[in-house]
């Protein structure tokens, strides 16, 4: 747990970057600082390790106050990750990601085997260990920069908008890649972006910062989304907030109807019960049965050179019930003539569909939820 007491940051000039900052980061999640530019979020991030100190207050590193632990010693157990990556030009990627086992002194050939193992762990491939930073492209060096700030297995994170130099679909893969990371390693992560939607994608806690270093609210992202403290929470957490909520509600309470059908609508299966397309109701062509897994049959379903679309196919939408949001499951009716989504299962076989009540249904009972901790889905 990191803990800031009324923490004051006034810089030589006076500028009050943070002013009397209190709140708490649980161990072994990760709390996203957000707020527009300038309201103090890299400043307070950097008072945690110390590489600015505070002018006021206190942080405490799980009952430490963090005045009291001299800069080297705090920063060893606190890996930092900056925008850009920050990799030293002149160093090949095994030595930059072994960067603090050497300072710890640990042998080469450890601190190299332990940078091997965390360029995979990062989704990086080995053969690119033996090139220069220059040689790799923005979202790889970032990769870099988290193994790095991994090597010597430090319980915090510190991450200062790590991914915001990189283009969108790169940056969406790091993001996964680091909740990916997280579900294994359960580090402490504080991370600082202006970007409201990484900070609800990535945080179980979100912390809004407002310009002067003043905390406007602090809550996990479903809270947040519901119920924006004042004006400014709520402008800054900007439109669809109502669906984006979706992604924090579990569907698994949605009801879903065994049978593959919908009034006026079927879904077709292929041999291996996977869903085909919907067929509108008399224009079917094969044989029509109902009944728990007795789905109609598309006729050219084991014909690989028939399409859905040749056999008159409409198109459909699935989620999975254990695993996806409700938004999910809302995308997939959205995405069907039929307005009802498909359940399947992990291998994508039919289990059913949501009618259209069952959908409306599970939306009251979603906004009717106001409290914490009701979702448990997948964030995104
Ligand atoms: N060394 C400094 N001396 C004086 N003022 C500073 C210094 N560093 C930062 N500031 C000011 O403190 C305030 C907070 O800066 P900080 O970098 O913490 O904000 P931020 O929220 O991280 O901003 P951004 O999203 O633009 O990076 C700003 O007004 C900034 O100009």
């Amino acid at each position: 747990m990191i803990t800031f007491e009324g923490v004051t940051k006034r810089y030589a000039d006076g500028t009050v970057a943070v002013d009397n900052l209190s709140l708490q980061v649980p161990t072994g999640a990760i709390t996203v600082f957000v707020g527009p530019s300038g309201c103090g979020k890299t400043t307070s991030l950097r008072m945690i390790n110390r590489m600015i100190d505070a002018s006021s207050g206190r942080i405490l590193l799980d009952d430490q106050d963090v005045r009291q632990i001299d800069p080297p010693t705090l920063r060893r157990g606190i890996g930092y990750v900056i925008q850009q990556a920050g990799l030293f030009p002149h160093r090949k990627i095994v030595d930059n990601v072994a960067t603090v086992p050497y300072l710890l002194g640990w042998d080469k050939k450890k601190a190299r085997a332990r940078a091997m193992e965390l360029l995979e762990r990062v989704g990086l491939d080995t053969k690119l260990a033996g090139r220069y930073p220059f040689q790799l492209s923005g979202g790889q060096q970032q990769r870099v920069g988290v193994a790095r700030a991994l090597a010597a297995d430090p319980p915090v994170l510190l991450m200062d908008e790590p991914f915001s130099a990189v283009d969108p679909v790169v940056r969406t893969s790091l993001q996964d890649e680091l909740l990916r990371l997280q579900a294994e390693l359960h580090k402490t992560i504080v991370f600082v972006t202006h970007d409201i939607d990484e900070a609800i994608k990535l945080g179980d806690t979100v912390a809004v910062l407002r310009v002067g270093g003043h905390l406007a609210q602090i809550a996990d992202p479903s809270t947040l989304l519901a119920e924006p403290a004042d004006d400014f929470v709520e402008g800054f957490l900007g439109r669809d907030r109502g669906i984006r909520r979706l992604s924090f509600v579990p569907a698994e309470g949605v009801a879903v109807r065994r049978e593959p059908d919908v009034p006026g609508w079927a879904v077709v299966l292929d041999a291996d019960g996977r869903p085909l397309g919907w067929r509108a109701d008399g224009s079917a062509t094969g044989a029509s049965r109902s009944g728990t897994g007795g789905a109609e049959e598309s006729p050219g379903a084991d014909d690989p050179g028939r399409s859905p679309a040749s056999d008159g196919l409409l198109p459909f939408g699935t989620f999975d019930p254990r695993t996806d949001s409700l938004r999910a499951a809302l995308d997939a009716a959205l995405l069907a003539p039929s307005g009802c989504a498909i359940a399947v299962d992990g291998d994508g076989r039919f289990e059913g569909v949501v009618t259209r009540q069952a959908m409306d249904e599970a939306l009251a009972g979603a906004g009717a939820r106001r409290s914490p901790g009701e979702g448990t889905a997948s964030h995104g």
